[in-house]
Parts: structure tokens; sequence; C-alpha cells
């Protein structure tokens, strides 16, 4: 609860899904009046941190300690290392993501995802505190069923169709991110669906309860527990409200938002639609039905092309098969998806390449 007893909309979500911390900086999450349940990031919050004034020993440590070894092993310890200083400060998990220029290598996923597994071990985070974002392609998804065999929990990131979510099902993935908003939107916005009632205005909600829908069909047919839906990619805390009423599992949010959620108080009547209570462990979001006000966008598509013929991504086409071969073929058909996978990979290298150059002058240095 926040201070003087009020509750705050931060509290509210709490009560409607797990709350994550989209962010790596320890400072700031143990400010937080709640814990959060996992941290996530990507190859910029990675980047961020690395810079940070108060981990310029741990980072100079690392490059003299793995020297020899390349760049990547240096960026992947100083990544674990500093999921190391939030692991205390969190109920859940700690995420780190494989390269996004290597999206559409399969292999060189599996390699990097294993190389977290051993850095996770050596600084003592065990496998059940850690997952590792692989974007949603057909090639990176196509190698986590043997991440799973592995006890490698796995997170289909990047992620913005029902095709994606539906092979991030058969990959096994513990969770899923679709992307509320275009990574683009964040900086550009015009891009942004800047809505009311962003549950059931919002171009990205159709897809996100179509997601959800899907997975509690599949749960009940299979009995195969499917990915806890862990929305992402917030720009106001009205988006990050709808998640809730929606019924995903958990929400990673920025600093800004969850600092903007920890001041509101809270008025239901006030609030277009209210989610409910979180289920929990072992039927999650399965048990949670769409809410009646927003069954009515369950079938529309703002985001699909123009000749859409309103049919929703089947749940009976292999999309891993074949390196993935029918995922690329779904994401192909759909250009919402294409462009912003794409901006969304190409956001992340730009991180990665800024991780690498810092990386590679300091072991100049060591020259
Ligand atoms: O995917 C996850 C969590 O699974 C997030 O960390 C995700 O990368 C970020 O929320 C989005 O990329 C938003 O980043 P940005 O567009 O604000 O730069």
């Amino acid at each position: 609860m926040g201070s003087a007893g009020v509750t705050t909309w931060l509290d509210k979500l709490e009560e409607q899904l797990n709350v994550d911390v989209d962010w790596m900086d320890p400072t700031f999450t143990k400010s937080l009046p709640i814990v959060p349940h996992d941290m996530t990031s990507n190859q910029l919050w990675v980047d961020d941190q690395m810079n940070h004034p108060d981990n310029q020993e741990l980072f100079l440590n690392a490059v003299k300690e793995y020297k020899d070894e390349g760049w990547l092993a240096i960026y992947t310890r100083v990544a674990c290392l500093m999921c190391k200083e939030n692991i205390g400060n969190i109920k859940g998990r700690v995420l780190l993501q494989v390269l996004p220029s290597n999206a559409y290598d399969g292999q060189k996923v599996l390699e990097h995802a294993r190389l977290y597994a051993r850095e996770f071990a050596k600084v003592g985070i065990s496998k059940d505190r850690f997952c590792i974002k692989i974007p949603s392609t057909g090639p990176a998804l196509s190698v986590c069923p043997i991440l799973k065999e592995e006890g490698i929990a796995t997170l289909g990131t990047a992620l913005f169709s029902l095709s994606q979510a539906i092979a991030c099902s058969q990959a096994g993935c513990l969770y899923i991110s679709p992307y509320y908003n275009e990574t683009r939107a964040h900086d550009e916005l015009d891009l942004w669906p800047n809505v009311e009632d962003p549950a059931t205005q919002h171009t990205m909600s159709p897809r996100i309860i179509q997601m959800l829908e899907t997975y509690r069909r599949l749960y009940k047919e299979t009995g195969k527990p499917q990915p806890l839906i862990k929305n992402a990619s917030f720009i106001n805390v009205k988006e990050a409200m709808a998640a809730g009423e929606m019924g995903c599992d958990s929400s990673t949010i920025s600093p800004q938002v969850l600092t903007e959620l920890a001041k509101l108080p809270y008025d239901g009547s006030k609030q277009p639609g209210e989610g409910v209570p979180k289920p929990v462990h072992p039927n999650n979001q399965n048990t949670v039905p769409t809410p009646e006000r927003l069954k009515k966008i369950a079938a529309t598509d703002p985001l699909a092309p123009a000749n859409w013929d309103g049919k929703l991504a089947s749940t009976d086409i292999d999309y891993l098969a074949n390196n993935g071969a029918e995922l690329a073929k779904a994401i192909a058909a759909d250009p919402a998806t294409v462009s912003r996978l794409k901006d969304a990979l190409e956001l992340f290298i730009g991180g990665q390449n800024k991780s690498r150059a810092k990386i590679e002058a300091a072991l100049k240095t060591l020259a």
C-alpha cells in the first residue's frame, strides 16, 4: 500500500497480475513500494547499467578476468554479475536476452543461452531464478525445446503476433512478452495509439486477448502448461492497467511508468474496467475468462493488413519444423509484425554494439 494507507494504481495492478521491473538498476528496484516478481532486461538496459558509475569496478574486473575469451564472454559475465546485484531485490527470475544479431541463427542462440546458463551458475543464480529471452523468430524459437530439456527456461520476446505466440507454446517457452507498443512508438509519439481506454481502443489489445484465449483453449485441450503472458513495452499507466484487466499473468514495467503508478491513488469508479484478483499456479492466466466488455474486440485485428480474411492463426500448424519455416511464413504475411520485429532487433543490436565497443576499448587498454 502507498503512503498514508492509500491504495495506489500500483497496489491495484499487483492484485491483478505479477508486476515486474523492466530495468536493471538495483537502487531503483529497492526504492519501489512493492517487491517486483521478475526483473527483465534487453541489450539497451544492459548497456545502460554497464555504464553506471557503480558498476565500473565490476566491469573492469570482468574484462581482466575474461580477457582471453573474447568480448561476448565478457559481456555475458558482466550481465550475469549485474543480475546478481538484483536477485535479492526481486521474488522471481532475472531475465537476459541472447544477442539480437543472432536472431536468425538457431545454433548461435543455443550457444549464447548455454553461455548465460554457465555464467549464472558461476555467480550462484540457480536455474529456477533466471530465464533467457529469445527473439520470436522461427530459427531462434526452434532451439527452445533443447534448452527446456536442459532445464533452461525461455521467454519469447519481440513478439507481436498470435502465430509467434503459438510458436512459443510449441517451443515450450515459460513466458512470452508481447510488446503492447512497437519500440519506435516510445520515441516517435505519432506512432503511439494514445487512447483513453487502452483495453478496448489500443490497436494491440485484440491480439493480446487472442493470445490469452488461444492459450486457454490449448490448456483445456492438451492439459499442457502454456507460456505465461508477460506483457511489455507500455508507454503510460493506463496501458499497464489494461494488461491487468485483460488477464495477463504479469507485466514488466519501465521505471517511469512504475513511478507514476506508485503515485496515483486508485479510484475504481474512474477505471473503465477492472481486472480480477490474479489466479495462481498451476492454472495461472488460463482460468481468467475474457471480461465481458472486451469480448467484442476479440475477433478484430486493427493491425492486420487490409486484405485480412478474419481468420486467426491456426494452432494446427507446426511453426517450428524446418528451422521455423512456417513461423517465418506467418510473420512474412503480417506486415505489422515484419516491421515491428525488424525495428526491435535493430534497436537492441544498437545496444549490443555499444556494449561491444566499450568492452573492446577496455581490452585494448590491457593489451
Ligand atoms: O521484452 C521485455 C521483457 O520480456 C522488455 O524488456 C522489452 O525489451 C522492453 O519492454 C521493450 O523493448 C521496450 O523498450 P523501449 O521500446 O522502451 O526501448
